[in-house]
């Protein structure tokens, strides 16, 4: 028997591969990067980083809530940007998505990302 309990989010894109949006082991939630997808199309927004940073914290608060909880709930943070030149920007957006104080976070840049998106952000959320 798995430990892994999946959570399914209908607001939330579509898994694009072998993955589940989120799994609970215990009292933590482990939420899948989210990319800047709309979950209506499918397809990756048009926009700069900025948009696309709010598209991929409005898909993880989605899977949040899927699981009943918030981004205040949010412990951990990782943020991938395929060029750190967006870090700035990207920060400014975040900031806005989060009060203090805010979840530990790591920020890397990386050789690419999913359907060509400039940021993908996972994070670990833990219920009271
Ligand atoms: C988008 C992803 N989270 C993935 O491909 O792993």
């Amino acid at each position: 028997m798995t430990n892994r309990q999946p959570v399914s989010a209908a607001d939330a894109p579509k898994a694009i591969g072998p993955y589940s949006q989120a799994i609970w082991s215990g009292q933590e939630l482990f939420c899948s990067g989210q990319t800047p997808i709309d979950p209506a199309t499918g397809k990756l927004i048009d926009g700069d980083v900025t948009a696309q940073t709010h598209r991929v914290f409005d898909n993880l608060a989605a899977v949040l809530v899927a699981a009943g909880l918030t981004l205040d709930h949010a412990i951990k943070c990782n943020v991938y940007l395929v060029d750190m030149a967006d870090f700035a920007a990207m920060n400014a957006a975040y900031q806005t998505r989060f009060s203090a104080p805010f979840p530990a976070r790591t920020t890397v840049a990386v050789a690419g990302l999913p359907l060509n998106a400039r940021v993908e952000i996972e994070l670990i959320a833990r219920r009271a």
